[in-house]
């Protein structure tokens, strides 16, 4: 059974892909006027890059800035991401550190979702993903390949393992090396969409090569969509304002057969 997963009022996995934007201040008035600025736009969730915040290793600062970022977002759905530079972010953490923070992040119950990054570090993310549920929070596992793009049977065991392991969510971007890996995910999606999924997954085919993955999720699969507003966090992020009429477009096609 297919479990949608619901965030405030926005529906995870159902209809059009819903757009999130990073936001990635290094200081704290740069967090709030990329808040400001964000909270004029049409999202559906914001995403804190922690990993590029200054006192990103200073759980304290982390939790004073989270409060002044929740108050600044209103209502809006946060989700909460510390990526590590294996996998693309701005720095390194230890795993113990990496999994304090995010505890102590999900505690606050002022995110509604966090990131966790489980590849080749299994030994703490059902403990990681139990806590954090069980404060209210849903957890997105994920994982990134920014050199490649694995075998369409690779990428579909990832994504079932990271179901296995307990996200509410599963997630996996990769790099393209030629068009045809662009397929390749494509495929893994849909496959994975039509044959194992039974909870929203997110995939992406990074850089301009792979943007009709971040378009077009609602035709292979893909349950969100990161768009950019002034510096994107990853590769291939399109403008938010002009994803919300492609995302409408395709989806009204879909729906009329
Ligand atoms: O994992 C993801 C996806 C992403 O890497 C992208 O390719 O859009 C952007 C990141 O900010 C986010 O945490």
């Amino acid at each position: 059974m297919y479990k949608t997963v619901q965030v405030k009022d926005i529906i995870i996995g159902e209809g059009a892909p819903k757009i999130c934007v990073p936001i990635t201040g290094e200081t704290l008035p740069r967090l709030i006027a990329e808040a400001e600025q964000v909270r004029t736009l049409d999202l559906d969730l914001v995403e804190w890059r922690v990993d590029f915040y200054e006192h990103a290793d200073d759980i304290e600062m982390v939790k004073k800035t989270l409060g002044e970022l929740r108050a600044a977002l209103g209502d809006m759905p946060l989700l909460f991401t510390f990526r590590t530079s294996e996998e693309g972010g701005q720095r390194e953490i230890m795993p113990a550190d990496y999994v304090a923070l995010n505890q102590a992040v999900a505690a606050t119950g002022q995110v509604d979702l966090i990131d966790v990054e489980w590849f080749n570090k299994e030994q703490h993310v059902r403990e990681l993903a139990e806590a954090a549920q069980a404060a209210g929070v849903r957890v997105i596992l994920s994982n990134h390949d920014f050199d490649k793009t694995p075998p369409a049977e690779e990428i579909v065991s990832r994504l079932c393992r990271a179901q296995e392991l307990g996200g509410d969510i599963v997630k996996i971007a990769v790099m393209p090396n030629s068009m045809a890996d662009v397929l390749i995910l494509l495929e893994a999606t849909n496959r994975m969409k039509e044959q194992y999924a039974d909870r929203p997954l997110i995939t992406m085919s990074m850089t301009g090569r792979g943007v009709v993955s971040r378009l077009a999720g609602e035709l292979f699969g893909s349950a969100l969509t990161f768009g950019s507003a002034g510096r994107s966090s990853a590769p291939g992020q399109v403008p938010v304002g002009e994803l919300r009429g492609i995302l409408s477009l395709l989806h009204s096609e879909l729906t009329k057969g």
